[in-house]
């Protein structure tokens, strides 16, 4: 999409308050204008002693003047922001939207930090297209028309040198700016990123970082990205100042042409000598704030690197309306799965992790995934739970090819507990994520169940549950899928921290408690699994066997195999 195009769209939501703003701006200015030429026109004209009534005439049109533009100015700034902040909301909205389809796909391409300035600044950087690149040429537009208007009735050369300095300042400067800028590879997003990703990176590891004595190197990369990114904000607003004040310089070369005019003109009786203040103030006035001219075309480029950085990451909008009309209504009671020779390779990966996967899952059956670490158990259990997706649309659910399924529903359905489980800063409750139906006996009936019950609902969880141990986390990640109470399971090493009594006995009440929900459960733990109704063996991206615990018993393969050792172990 066309960079500018994106912003408009976003923009013209805001019509309204646009035209709202340049109508106050351009009064505003009028207003301004006026009030400085009818100062210059009072100096003179008391210098003849003129009679009381035609003073008292003139400082009250100073006066109201200065009335009107105080009044259009607010009028101006408060429509103009309103405006601006409106778009902004709708940008990040937007923005989000896009951001939250893609997840977790998203982070195989971008770094958090790096997404966490495009989410803020970037977008917070396109406040300066309406503010600064769009309506100010308007706005200097309109007072410049109506001031050469005005200037023609008392000097037709005058107004010339007005529409002169027009053109140069709306047009000529910004247009060699422009051209500059194109030459200045300027990267101040580019930095502001990698300095707060590599922030970030060593907030996140700064124990493994302090322990490995990484620090220093760390610290010294952080310094060289900050230093860059100074650089490129100095080169940045070197460049703003420098066509700021060649604006101004501008500005006063045009003044300094209507006094040796106007002095002339007064001098051969073209213009009577009172009108000469007002007209320099007036041109004073005009030309005062042009050197905002000057800078747009470097906030214009800043714009569109910005909206790029936001295209580059997202997907065309359509997806997330392509995903709400798929199907949400299926037969949740017999929900089925079927995979016909899945395959996925990972972004960026050489090789299939999945290798013709061929399976089924029946309502209300308990699966157990075991096999070889690495060998894609985690994998298979993500792309059921379609936090991956494949294009080759060979899984079905109850016979509906799963992308066509609706992903917000799928996970409706759902209970989920993976191998890394987050938690926020906040208290027990907040991070059981319940609604406001359980009530407190409820919530900590369910502590009871994963044997948390010495803690309090209100007890403070530090950022990551950074001061709850392993298990702990573990079985508050399975109180959360507890209170979801989904209809299909889907468990990743729920229970891997947990010691293997405590974990025997939470695994034993989940499937007492939900006798009609469908399991899916990949662990490395053989015991409590001869009452699955079927276990899938992995190796190598393959299912090597699966059956009930019985067959493959019988079959004397890898699960034969482990149970043995496992037997052996717990025999010694
Ligand atoms: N995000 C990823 N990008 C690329 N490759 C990945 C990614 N996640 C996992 N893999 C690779 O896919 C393979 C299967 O990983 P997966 O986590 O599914 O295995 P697993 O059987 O669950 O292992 P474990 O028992 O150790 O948890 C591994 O070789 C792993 O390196």
């Amino acid at each position: 999409m066309n960079a500018l195009s994106f912003i408009k769209k976003y923009l013209i939501q805001e019509k309204k308050d646009m035209l709202l703003a340049i109508l106050f701006g351009v009064i505003a200015g009028i207003a301004s204008i006026g009030l400085f030429a009818a100062s210059g026109y009072l100096i003179a004209k008391s210098a003849f002693a003129p009679p009381l009534y035609a003073l008292v005439v003139l400082t009250s049109t100073v006066k109201l003047l200065g009335f009107t533009k105080a009044i259009a100015k607010y009028l101006e700034r408060y429509t103009s922001h309103r405006a601006t902040f409106s778009m902004l909301q709708r940008i990040r909205d937007a923005f989000f939207d896009r951001v939250e389809n893609m997840i977790p796909k998203l982070f195989y391409k971008i770094r958090s930090g790096d997404l966490l300035t495009r989410v803020v600044t970037d977008v917070e950087s396109l406040q300066d297209f309406f503010l600064r690149v769009l309506y100010p040429p308007i706005v200097f537009l309109f007072t410049f028309l109506a001031t050469i208007f005005f200037t023609s009735f008392y000097s037709i050369w005058i107004a010339l040198v007005l529409i002169f300095g027009m053109v140069i300042s709306i047009l000529g400067l910004p247009y060699l700016v422009y051209q500059k800028q194109k030459k200045i590879k300027d990267n101040v997003q580019k930095n502001r990123a990698s300095l707060a990703t590599s922030l970030i990176e060593l907030f996140e590891g700064f124990r493994d970082i302090k322990i490995f004595q990484l620090i220093e190197k760390r610290e010294s990369q952080l310094r060289f990205y900050s230093e860059e990114y100074e650089k490129e904000q100095e080169r940045q607003n070197n460049h703003i100042s420098m066509s700021q004040s060649i604006q101004t310089l501008f500005g006063f070369f045009i003044v300094w042409i209507v006094i040796g005019l106007g002095s002339y003109l007064v001098t051969i009786g073209e213009i009577d000598g009172i009108y000469l203040a007002m007209l320099v103030i007036l041109t004073l006035i005009l030309f005062e704030d042009t050197s905002s001219l000057a800078s747009l075309p470097i906030y214009l480029e800043n714009n569109k690197k910005a909206i790029n950085r936001l295209n580059e990451i997202t997907a065309p909008e359509t997806e997330k309306n392509k995903d709400q009309n798929r199907i949400s209504d299926w037969n949740k009671e017999e929900l089925s799965l079927k995979c016909e020779n899945v395959n996925y390779r990972y972004p960026n990966s050489s090789h299939r992790t999945l290798k013709n996967i061929s399976t089924e899952i029946k309502s209300g059956e308990k699966i157990a995934i075991i096999g070889t670490s690495g060998s894609g158990k985690s994998t298979l259990l993500q792309l059921l739970l379609k936090l991956l997706n494949t294009d080759e649309n060979t899984i079905y659910a109850s016979n509906i090819k799963f992308n066509k399924i609706n992903d917000e529903a799928w996970w409706e359905q759902a209970s989920v507990v993976l191998q890394d489980n987050h938690f926020f800063y906040g208290t027990i409750r907040e991070n059981l994520f319940a609604d406001d139906t359980f009530t407190e006996v409820e919530l900590q009936f369910v502590l009871k169940q994963v044997e948390l019950h010495y803690f309090n609902l209100d007890e403070l969880v530090h950022e990551r549950g950074d001061n709850l141990s392993g298990g702990e986390k573990q079985r508050l990640a399975i109180a959360r899928a507890m209170l979801k109470n989904g209809n299909i399971w889907f468990l990743d090493e729920p229970t891997s921290s947990i010691d293997q009594l405590t974990a025997n006995r939470i695994m034993q009440r989940l499937f007492d408690q939900n006798k009609a929900a469908t399991f899916i459960y990949v662990t490395h733990r053989l015991l409590g699994l001869e009452n699955m109704d079927k276990i899938i063996v992995m190796d190598k991206g393959e299912i090597i066997e699966q059956g009930t615990p019985g067959e493959l018993i019988s079959k004397r393969g890898y699960y034969f195999e482990m149970k043995n050792i496992e037997a052996s172990l717990i025999d010694a």
